[in-house]
This record gives structure tokens, C-alpha cells and sequence, in this order.
């Protein structure tokens, strides 16, 4: 079927089911509250509050068959070539199990497995030393999912190392980074996949020359993670048993599995990284055998597709009710945003449907205070994903349940809306969500519900026929970035005139 045939089928399947108020869908077919919801290990998703029918759930399936999902699933899995404009398969989920007989993914699975223990001897020789502070410098993937899932998952107790991130290359975030800090207590992880990272290879001068002798070669506090082997030596001076590997087939924002977790298993441990991995893997073992109708990444992904495309909405909120994930939505912007921003199908053509909404979002209840105002009575309409998590560990249960309330009311408060004869206090309700709750905030958990996350994006990827390990939309401010530097320095002159202009200005 053409792109342009399914977008009408889809469309037709939102009239028909936008004719009905969301309420009443739910209202006429109460059984769908336990329907239209999935349990993998500790994740339990419930997507009865989307704006969509049992019919209309039917055809996404139908849909996504027919895009090949299951084929290109159990192709990610073996290490086939899915980033074909780079050449290279996306193995992340090698690095959490051993799920495939083909030599490219086991090999991958092994590699993983050497790795991890470098990793375990790192933070053993760590443990051993005077060190107390961990500075991790690296952006983008190199940066976002270790600061979330160190800041998800280190408890209340401080634990055997104080883990830091410098990822900007404004120099008030080296500066705050290091302020209090003792270079003689600190090591410095420079992580970047290709060490050709502008920011990373300017805060990693800084990490180096303010750890000052004692972090060169026998001094043993500056560490690297790349792809690139030889540029941390050649550029750092760091010795090869410092530099730990990573793979050009794991994408920068699908690493944090890799080396580039260090930052994780140094705060909350080595055996508390296996149980993220292993999170993961159980997510990855539901993803590759569960058909599409029972998949829980599938349900994500089309859900996404029908408010994206069926719906038309142009954004997507992840409210996170749990002060620990409140960098989750960061993170996810990135994963999301940087996989799906594409215009163009895997062999250059445009795509017939819109791809990626605008994803953004915050812990609850603190974005109840900001930007629900907008979400309950604005024009557009944003679809959510609200998270909670059952268990707590905090010990204020009366806060715990007025974060669950919160969490319950804003979903129905969304779903249902309410009348008034008074036009400001109507709420006209539709609006759809998806609540996703964790057992407990656990390594596992997390790794469960990230690599759901992964797996839906990719689910959409393979729909829309385009590339999610790609990223050469970044590139452009990058080259245009580096071609400004004499400019700044006052050694040449800029081409643009409105640049030119800006130009004049910055340098005062
Ligand atoms: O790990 P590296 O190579 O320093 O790259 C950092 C980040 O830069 C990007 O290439 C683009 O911003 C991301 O995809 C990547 O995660």
C-alpha cells in the first residue's frame, strides 16, 4: 500500500472514531481500561485513555504488519545493516543480552561482555584509590542517559563516589563544575564516541589541566570511553588500560549500555549495572517474541503514529511523577527527537507523513504549576505520557499519595474535561494520555522502561521507512560553528551579513 492510501485509510479511522468524545469511547466501553493495557516485568502501560477504538487499534496493527514490523524487529536484533546511510547495524541490544545465532550480534554480545569487565577492574581500582568525586565529561549520548539514570537511581545515602557531569561548552559549566571539588580526589571520564566532540574535547582540556600532574601517566585519574582509540592517547596522553571501548554499530544515544554507562555503575555500582542491563534485556526478550497485539513497544509506537499522523498533533509530553526521573523527558528528547527528526525515507525519498512531534516535558507536580494551564485549556492539543512509580522509598507516605492523586486526577482531568456555562472554566477534556507505572525506581525497572522507549522509536522508524540511527542534521550548525571561530577571534570576517552584524555585537 502507498503512503499516501494509508494516510487516507488512517484518516478515515479518525473520523469515524472523532465523531465520539473521548469520555464517552471510554464510557461505552469500560472493559477497555484493562483492555487496552500490557504488564512486562515491572513495566504496566495503560493506553485507555488514547483517543482511538477497538477498531482503530485493529488497523494500526494491521498497519504496522504490513510495514514489515516483526521482520525489521528480529533484523535489529541480528545486527543487519537498519543504519544503511552510515553502513553499520545498531547492536544496543547486544550490549544487554545475547539474543541472536548471527555471528555479527553474538560477536557484538562478546565484545559487550570484555568491556563490562573493564569496566568492573576501572571501579575496583577506583574504589582503591584516594578518589572521591567523578567528573563525567561528554554530550548528547555521551552525557544524557548516564546523568538521568545516575540521578534516577543513586539513593538518599551518598554512595562510594560523588558523580558530576560537565556536558556544555559554556565555560560557567566547567567553572561550577569544578568549583569545591579537590583534583587530587577527582577523576575525570572524557567520554565521546568519536573524540571529535567540540565541547568535550574543550572541557576535557579543562579536566586535564586542572587535575594538573598527577592525572598523566602515572598519575592514573583521567580516563576515556570512545570508538576512537587512538585520539584520547594521542590528544590526552591517556594510557590504552585507561581507555575503555565502545563500537561504531552502537549509536551515541543507545550507549549508555556500554562503557559509557561507567558514570552509572560508579554510583550505584557494578552488580546495580548488570540489573539495569538485565532490565533492559527482559524488555528486549518481550520486544523480539511478543507478536505485534501484545507488544508493549508496539502500543507505544502506534500510538504515537495515530496521534501524530491520525490526530495531527505536533507535540508530546513525558510527565514523569516522580522527583527521580525528572530528567527523563532530557533524555527522551534526544532519543526520540534526534531518531525520528527525519523528512526523508531510508532511499532518499520524502516522506508522506509527518515524522517526529516536538517532545518535551518535567516531573510532576512541579509542570502542573508551569505549563498545565496550556495543556488543559490551550488550542493545541498535547498528548502525554505520564509516569509513576507504585513503591516509594521516600519516607513520607502522605506525599506519596498526594503524588498518586495528582497523578490519577491530571489523566481523567485530561480525558474527561468538565462543563461550565462559563466559558473560562470549561474544560473541554479530550485530550489523550498514556499512564505508564513501574513496580518500584529500580535498575532494572529503568533499564525496562528505557529500552521500551528505544524500541518504540524504532517500531516508528521502521512506519514512517526512515533512518533512527542517523543524526546528519546536526552537522550542519556544527561545520557553520567551526568555520565562525577566527570570526570570533577577530582573524577573518563573516560571509553573513546578519551574522556579521550579531558578530559586532558579541564581540563588543
Ligand atoms: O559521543 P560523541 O561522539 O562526542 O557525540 C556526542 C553527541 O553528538 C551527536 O553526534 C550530535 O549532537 C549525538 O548524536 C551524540 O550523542
Amino acid at each position: 500500500m502507498s503512503d499516501a492510501s494509508r494516510l487516507n485509510e488512517l484518516r478515515a479511522e479518525v473520523g469515524r472514531v472523532a465523531a465520539t468524545p473521548l469520555s464517552r469511547l471510554v464510557s461505552a466501553d469500560p472493559a477497555r481500561a484493562g483492555d487496552f493495557a500490557l504488564k512486562v516485568g515491572p513495566v504496566y502501560a495503560n493506553f485507555a485513555r488514547q483517543y482511538y477504538d477497538r477498531d482503530a487499534v485493529r488497523w494500526l496493527f494491521r498497519a504496522a504488519e504490513a510495514a514489515g514490523s516483526a521482520q525489521r524487529v528480529r533484523a535489529l536484533f541480528d545486527g543487519e545493516t537498519v543504519n544503511v546511510t552510515e553502513g553499520r547495524p545498531a547492536l544496543h541490544t547486544a550490549l544487554r543480552g545475547d539474543f541472536s545465532h548471527a555471528p555479527v550480534a553474538h560477536e557484538a554480545h562478546r565484545e559487550a561482555l570484555k568491556a563490562r569487565a573493564r569496566m568492573r577492574a576501572t571501579i575496583e581500582a577506583l574504589e582503591a584509590s584516594e578518589v572521591t568525586d567523578i567528573v563525567s565529561v561528554g554530550i548528547g549520548g555521551s552525557d544524557l542517559g548516564p546523568r538521568l539514570a545516575v540521578d534516577a537511581l543513586s539513593g538518599p545515602k551518598p554512595g562510594r563516589f560523588r558523580v558530576h557531569f560537565l556536558s556544555n561548552v559554556d565555560g560557567h559549566a566547567a567553572q561550577r563544575t569544578l568549583a569545591g571539588l579537590d583534583p587530587k580526589r577527582t577523576a575525570a571520564l572524557l567520554i565521546s564516541k568519536t573524540f571529535g566532540t567540540q565541547e568535550t574535547l574543550l572541557n576535557g582540556g579543562i579536566l586535564r589541566d586542572w587535575l594538573g600532574d598527577s592525572a598523566g601517566l602515572d598519575g592514573g585519574r583521567l580516563y576515556a570511553i570512545s570508538a576512537n582509540l587512538e585520539r584520547p592517547a594521542q590528544a590526552f596522553d591517556i594510557p590504552p588500560e585507561r581507555i575503555l571501548p565502545m563500537w561504531d554499530w552502537v549509536g551515541g544515544r543507545y550507549s549508555l549500555w556500554s562503557a559509557v554507562g561507567l558514570p552509572i555503575a560508579l554510583a550505584i555500582g557494578m552488580d546495580g549495572f548488570e540489573q539495569f542491563l538485565s532490565g533492559a534485556a527482559q524488555m528486549d526478550a518481550h520486544v523480539l517474541q511478543t507478536p505485534l497485539e501484545g507488544n508493549l513497544a508496539a502500543w507505544h509506537a502506534l500510538t504515537s503514529i495515530w496521534n501524530r499522523n491520525g490526530l495531527g498533533y505536533a507535540a508530546q509530553a513525558v510527565l514523569a511523577y516522580d522527583e527521580r526521573l525528572k530528567l527523563l523527558s532530557n533524555y527522551l528528547q534526544q532519543l526520540v527527537m534526534e531518531s525520528l527528526g527525519k523528512s526523508v525515507k531510508l532511499d532518499g525519498s520524502p516522506v508522506g507523513e509527518d515524522t517526529v512531534p516536538v517532545w518535551w516535558g518535567g516531573a510532576g507536580t512541579d509542570t502542573q504549576h508551569s505549563f498545565f494551564q496550556a495543556l488543559h485549556q490551550g488550542t493545541s492539543i498535547v498528548p502525554a505520557d505520564f509516569i509513576g512509580v507504585v513503591r516509594s522509598d521516600a519516607p513520607y507516605p502522605q506525599n506519596h499519595r498526594a503524588l498518586h492523586a495528582n497523578l490519577l486526577a491530571q489523566t481523567e482531568a485530561f480525558a474527561n474535561g468538565q462543563r461550565s456555562d462559563d466559558p473560562h472554566r470549561a474544560y473541554a477534556g479530550g485530550r489523550p494520555s498514556t499512564t505508564i507505572l513501574l513496580d518500584a525506581l529500580t535498575p532494572a525497572s529503568l533499564g525496562a522502561l528505557l529500552a521500551m522507549y528505544e524500541h518504540s522509536v524504532y517500531l516508528q522508524s521502521v512506519f514512517w521507512g526512515i533512518n533512527a540511527f542517523d543524526q546528519f542534521g546536526v552537522e550542519l550548525g556544527k561545520q557553520v560553528a567551526s568555520k565562525l571561530l577566527p570570526a570570533l577571534a577577530g582573524e577573518a570576517q563573516a560571509e553573513d551579513p546578519v551574522t556579521r552584524e550579531l558578530l559586532a555585537r558579541l564581540r563588543g
